[in-house]
């Protein structure tokens, strides 16, 4: 039987997988020998797989009950057993895993033992619309194959280049002293990004502003292709406006609502986290799909507030970064949404970004006119790839 290494990549409204396999010589595949994604968690959840040859294996709606909680944990068991039904033919020697928040204690993948794993769920409340699936994850494939070493890749790994300038808040020591900084997340799929940019721009290692979008959505300033800074802070709910988090709020909005509304944390944790974002201000959906279709005025208010959010934290970055070179789109919103790169690239010719609007109508590669002072690209992001090749990296498979 083939070796191969499983992934799981549990985001906030989708749980990712891949299998890869090992090569001869040592190393992962280029591709993935079976892949697939349950996504709209918490809304329409739905199972798309297809195997190497890109035959589609699955590409049916799954009817999930409950809330998004209770879908995550759902979705994940209906996962594994599509996973003892088709991953036939391959030996998994090691499974990898996303886990959002690594804290101060991990800045590159580890072999997951139950000591890691107690100090990791101590970061849940730091990360509660990733890590307890993540660690659901883990705590299922633990149970699945027991033998079979698990390695944890974090979102915040990629982010510890930062300066201290770039991670600090202004905040008294001592709770700067106890962790309270700015982390950064998406980090493998920054990761990635940075490693293939290369193959698509000349300018790769100079000023470059990577946008993710996706359910959850930062973005990260790189030069040397490491990161600098990143939109997201402390949690994953600070930056950009995304589809159920706020992104960055005034602090006296919520002192305002404890003081008047009498929100304690909880209430405040889910306005944050699950009632904010596009979902909150249209009143229709976190899909950034189902907004784009719609002719309501409030999904249009806000698909204008998640591209004006864009618009202004890219001339954050640029301006951290002494200026910009390049910027890449990427996650489920960047990679498809044709219409939100229009609209963003245009508020932002004033940075020298030009946009080739056929190219960008098409989802090509290259969407900037050769003008254009800034390189503007569209790169599909692969932090399955990342997470198996760290997996194998560290295991020495
Ligand atoms: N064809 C498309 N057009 C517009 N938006 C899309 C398209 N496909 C996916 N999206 C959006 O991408 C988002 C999900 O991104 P993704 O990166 O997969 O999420 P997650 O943060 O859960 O990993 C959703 O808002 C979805 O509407
Ligand atoms: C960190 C984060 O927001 O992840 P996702 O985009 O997968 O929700
Ligand atoms: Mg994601």
């Amino acid at each position: 039987m083939t070796r191969a290494v499983l992934t799981l990549n549990a985001g906030s409204s989708s749980i990712k997988f891949s299998l890869y396999e090992l090569e001869n010589g040592g190393g992962i595949a280029a591709e993935p020998v079976l892949s697939g994604q349950i996504d709209g968690i918490g809304v329409k959840a739905h199972i798309k797989a297809k195997d190497d040859k890109g035959k589609k294996l699955d590409d049916v709606d799954i009817p999930l009950q409950g809330d998004a909680e209770s879908q995550h944990h759902e979705a994940l068991e209906f996962l594994i057993s599509w996973l003892h039904d088709h991953e036939k033919g391959w030996k998994i020697v090691a499974v990898g895993h996303r886990v959002v928040h690594g804290g101060e204690r991990y800045s590159r993948p580890m072999k997951l033992d139950d000591n890691i794993i107690e100090h990791l769920t101590r970061l849940i409340p730091l990360a509660p619309l990733h890590q307890p699936h993540n660690l659901d994850g883990v705590d299922a494939l633990r149970t699945m194959m027991p033998e079979v070493p698990q390695v944890a890749c974090f979102d915040t790994a990629f982010h510890r280049t930062q300066a201290p300038v770039a991670q600090a808040f202004a905040l008294p020591r001592w709770i700067t002293g106890e962790g309270v900084k700015r982390y950064g997340f998406h980090g493998l799929s920054y990761e990635y990004i940075a490693r293939v940019l290369p193959d698509y721009s000349p300018r790769a290692n100079g000023r470059v502003v990577v946008a993710h979008l996706g359910n959850g959505a930062s973005m990260c300033g790189m030069v040397d292709r490491k990161s600098q800074v990143s939109t997201m802070g402390f949690t994953a709910v600070e930056g950009l406006m995304m589809g159920t988090r706020t992104g960055a709020l005034d602090p006296g909005v919520m002192l305002y609502l404890m003081e008047n509304k009498g929100m304690d944390v909880k209430a405040l944790t889910k306005l944050l986290y699950k009632e904010s974002g596009l979902l909150g201000v249209s009143g229709i959906s976190p899909d950034m799909r189902t907004l784009l279709a719609s002719d309501k005025p409030e999904a249009k208010e806000a698909v204008d507030l998640f591209c004006y959010r864009v618009v202004r934290e890219l001339g954050s970055l640029a301006a951290a970064i002494g200026g910009i070179d390049a910027l890449v789109f990427t996650g489920g919103i960047g990679e498809h949404a044709a219409e939100v790169r229009r609209r963003v690239c245009l508020q932002a010719s004033w940075l020298g970004i030009s946009i080739d609007e056929s190219a960008n109508a098409l989802h090509a590669n290259r969407i900037s006119e050769p003008r254009s002072t800034v390189d503007v690209l569209v790169i599909p992001t692969n932090e399955e790839w990342m997470i198996a090749r760290h997996t194998a990296t560290l295991l020495n498979l």
